[in-house]
């Protein structure tokens, strides 16, 4: 099957489970995959027929930054959930990292994949 994806999706948001973090702007980085059938899009070359990458990145900013959540897995979650609800797709990947929060790592994060019942 085919993906439509993104990298390193750039969100600032208040994301955290402690006092401090619940007054400032963090960033996470999302990598969003969803497979679909591209065949008829590239045939006919119209983007009608495919995933919007725009699209989803707009609705996927929108969505984490509506109101302040605690946890990475509950960004994760809630972005795969939407993604499959309004998205002609069957199957989701949703990466969320959080640089900086480990001061010794290079980042951390969750990796959920999700498919439609
Ligand atoms: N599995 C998780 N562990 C932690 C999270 C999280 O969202 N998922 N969050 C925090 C704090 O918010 C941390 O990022 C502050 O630096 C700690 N552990």
């Amino acid at each position: 099957m085919d993906i439509v994806f993104i990298k390193q999706l750039q969100v600032d948001t208040v994301i955290g489970v402690y006092d401090w973090e619940k007054t400032i702007q963090q960033p996470l980085f999302l990598d969003l995959s969803l497979t679909n059938d591209q065949r008829s899009a590239a045939a006919a070359d119209d983007i009608k027929l495919t995933l919007d990458y725009a699209v989803i990145a707009e609705k996927v900013t929108q969505l984490i930054t509506a109101q302040p959540i605690e946890l990475i897995e509950t960004v994760a979650e809630r972005v795969a959930q939407m993604l499959l609800a309004e998205f002609a797709t069957n199957k989701v990947e949703v990466t969320v990292t959080k640089p900086g929060a480990v001061p010794k790592a290079q980042t951390v994060g969750v990796h959920i994949v999700r498919s439609r019942n």
